[in-house]
């Protein structure tokens, strides 16, 4: 398959310091892959990094080829890289149709409509005239992936979708994000839940100290707990 992300030798940190220290992760067109690590190692410090949020100290971002690394997030938003970011981050005061228009509004050409977005999570088509704050956090993620849908993006960037989800309600959005992958979209999933990266993901890849420890396919990662201890710290 052929690398749509193909990531290398990347650094960046925050004032000087060092959080990316020589990173090189791909995602292979048309896979899922999750970014594992424990807590404050920089998983979103590299999502940022590849969005254009932050500036690498140096390193190589291709999308299909085509150089990102210092690009402005505008410009990586337009090459087709979608973030679905952290915390959500809906516009509280504007409804659901508000928030979706505002999104399509800005659109690369592509399948993604407002119309098609209500289809894949009917649950936003009900709470349509609702406003961001009044929403649950489930349905805050939904509106979150469906204004990155309606970018048509390429690459989708999910930082860690189910935090501060009820069980149940993670069910739902992992519906929602594997019809995504059913339909081939190509995705960096970034996850603490494991069961959720597992459900999702083609293919693991661990961050620690700065670097990418381990990558390899999701079963292989799954079967070896003694790794997966070492790694991730969890049983
Ligand atoms: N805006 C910032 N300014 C300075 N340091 C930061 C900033 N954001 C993150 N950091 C630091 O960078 C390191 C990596 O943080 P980051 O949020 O990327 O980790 P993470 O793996 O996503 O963690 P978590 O799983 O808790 O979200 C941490 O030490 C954090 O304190």
């Amino acid at each position: 398959m052929t690398d749509l992300l193909a990531v290398s030798g990347l650094r960046a940190g925050y004032a000087g310091t060092t959080v990316l220290d020589g990173v090189d992760l791909t995602v292979p067109a048309g896979a899922v892959v999750a970014l594992l690590g424990r807590n404050g190692v920089g998983k979103t410090t590299f999502v940022h990094t590849v969005m254009g949020m932050l500036r690498p100290y140096s390193g190589s971002i291709r999308l299909d080829g085509r150089e990102l690394a210092g690009a402005a997030a505008h410009a990586v938003a337009r090459a087709g890289v979608a973030i679905v970011p952290q915390g959500r981050r809906v516009f509280a005061p504007l409804t659901v149709e508000e928030n979706l228009r505002i999104a399509a509004g800005r659109r690369r050409r592509g399948p993604w409509t407002v119309d098609r977005v209500y289809e894949l999570m009917p649950r936003l088509a009900e709470r349509r005239a609702n406003r961001g704050d009044q929403l649950s956090g489930g349905e805050q993620q939904m509106l979150a992936i469906g204004r990155a849908l309606l970018r048509n993006p390429r690459l989708l960037l999910l930082d860690e979708p189910s935090d501060g989800l009820a069980p149940a309600v993670v069910g739902q959005i992992a519906e929602v994000l594997e019809r995504l992958r059913g339909d081939g979209i190509s995705a960096l999933l970034v996850e603490q839940d494991l069961r959720l990266a597992f459900r999702l993901a083609d293919e693991v890849a661990v961050m620690r100290k700065g670097r990418i420890a381990h990558r390899g396919p999701t079963a292989e990662f799954r079967s070896d707990r003694d790794r997966a201890r070492a790694l991730l710290g969890v049983g």
